[in-house]
């Protein structure tokens, strides 16, 4: 994926990623019930860990001797710049991760941690640089419900099917799966979009009626254009 794409999709809105891709016929984009842990912006292509349920007599404490355990597999081989997307089948009774591996994350340069489950250590997660979403807190670490499985596959995370690859974008409202294909058009428009909206915010916090500024008639269109010529 370009810089270029990834730098604009960080600066836009997931609600304007949103409208794009509706534009595009695409509805189903957004990770319902997934909040920020963290307050940071993120773009990145999606790296999977896929999670199924646990079973008692596999999934013991016993299995973190294992430096390659899925879930610490996930960890180390995730590349820089793209974000780990965890799928929990929505199920947070146990966490997905915790504080040391969301930190190992941030040291390897990753572009950020998402998860339909939840995480424990918030309190400390919350203090990383790392871009973190889930959709909530849970102190039980995760072998007590999932079983890690498979790295970098398609899944399903909050309902939204993200294949590897798939630009991740986050903001505080939350997540947004962005299909490769449609990324670099998409964030040239949804920055246009951006842009004219935050004029037309602009000209109803000035006392302009809905009727002719949004969405915009010609004569708004034109103020922004001679607005956008003299910046
Ligand atoms: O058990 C886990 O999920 C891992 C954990 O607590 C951590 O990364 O600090
Ligand atoms: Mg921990």
């Amino acid at each position: 994926m370009d810089a270029r794409t990834i730098e604009l999709l960080k600066q836009v809105s997931t609600a304007t990623v949103s409208t794009q891709l509706l534009s595009r016929g695409l509805r189903n984009t957004f990770l319902h019930g997934i909040r920020p842990v963290t307050a940071h912006r993120m773009a990145g292509p999606a790296f999977t860990l896929r999670y199924i349920p646990a079973r008692e007599d596999i999934d013991v404490l016993a299995v973190y001797q294992d430096y390659d355990h899925p879930q610490r597999k996930a960890v180390e081989t995730v590349p820089p710049d793209h974000v780990l997307v965890m799928d929990c089948r929505g199920q947070g009774r146990a966490a997905s991760a915790g504080a040391i591996l969301a930190t190992r994350l941030q040291a390897r340069g990753v572009a950020g941690l998402v998860t339909d489950g939840t995480l424990r250590d918030t309190p400390e997660i919350a203090k990383l640089d790392l871009p973190v979403y889930a959709q909530g807190a849970s102190p039980l670490t995760n072998l007590a419900q999932h079983h890690a499985v498979d790295l970098n596959v398609p899944i399903g995370c909050a309902e939204v099917a993200v294949y590897p690859g798939d630009i991740m974008v986050g903001d505080a409202e939350g997540v947004v799966c962005v299909p490769q294909h449609l990324a670099q058009e998409v964030a040239e428009a949804a920055f246009e979009q951006d842009q004219l909206e935050a004029f037309i915010q602009t000209e109803i916090a000035g006392g302009k009626p809905l009727r002719g500024t949004y969405p915009p008639d010609e004569a708004t269109l034109a103020r922004y254009h001679q607005h956008r010529r003299s910046q």
